[in-house]
């Protein structure tokens, strides 16, 4: 269970997260949505230790994560598949999974050979490419690599931003395809996405965030909600 109570967060004065309320069962997906600028990075940034937030409780399976370093958080089985990808620049396709289990090290179940086969085999084009540059695929496949990279530590909380991002429809779908064999695997995910009509295909909730609030949430699932939500982004 993820459970966020009242947080804020701050660029030095800049107050950007203003009390998030969030919570999430296992198996559960998420979408995060709002115009641009509005905190729904930041949020998924301060979950995950990149900044500090400044007030609030942010707890996984009862254990607190708040001003916990960025590899503390990751230890406790958080994943964050930031918007710019991230690729390791000068490391091959395998040496930025190896990092991946690295960050992991002392809580992955599997052996590292073990858990990298099994990356390979659900991204058989990784594993074609596994001696290559990282940073030399093209950007659905860094999306993926970026992907892998977080599933192959088999985290609970799954942090996704933006991963559509300049992708082309086949690519997308494929994105959308590991967000629901991460739900049926009991992974809560927490998805940022411009494309609200793909990615209501695959959140159970959503929430809109405005000025670093939520301000509308409901059920993926329900007419009424969803038309809220479209409502509320103009889309
Ligand atoms: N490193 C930073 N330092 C200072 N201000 C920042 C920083 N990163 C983001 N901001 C500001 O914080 C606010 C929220 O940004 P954030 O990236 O979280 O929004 P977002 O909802 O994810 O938007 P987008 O869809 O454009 O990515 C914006 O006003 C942004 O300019």
């Amino acid at each position: 269970m993820l459970a966020i109570n009242g947080l804020h967060s701050h660029y030095g004065l800049s107050h950007v997260i203003q009390g998030i309320d969030l919570s999430a069962a296992p198996g559960e997906v998420i979408g995060i949505f709002g115009r641009n600028g509005v905190g729904k990075t930041t949020l998924l940034k301060t979950i995950a230790g990149w900044v500090k937030p400044s007030e609030g409780a942010i707890t996984l399976g009862g254990q607190s994560l708040n001003g916990l370093a960025p590899d503390r958080i990751c230890l406790s089985g958080v994943g964050l598949v930031p918007e710019d990808r991230r690729i390791f620049p000068g490391l091959t396709v395998e040496e930025n999974l190896q990092l991946g289990l690295l960050q992991v090290r002392g809580r992955a179940a599997k052996a590292e050979r073990a858990a990298i086969d099994q990356i390979y085999d659900r991204f058989p084009r990784l594993g074609e490419r596994r001696r290559q540059l990282g940073t030399t695929l093209s950007g659905g496949e860094q999306q993926m690599l970026a992907m892998a990279r977080v599933l192959v530590g088999e985290p609970r909380l799954v942090l996704v931003d933006e991963p559509s991002e300049g992708l082309a429809p086949m690519i997308v779908a494929e994105v959308f395809a590991i967000v629901r064999e991460l739900r049926e695997r009991g992974c809560i995910v927490l998805l940022v996405e411009q494309n609200v009509h793909e990615a209501l295909s695959v959140t159970d909730r959503f929430v809109v965030i405005e000025r670093g609030r939520i301000v509308l949430s409901g059920d993926a699932e329900d007419e009424t909600d969803r038309a809220r939500l479209l409502t509320a982004l103009a889309v």
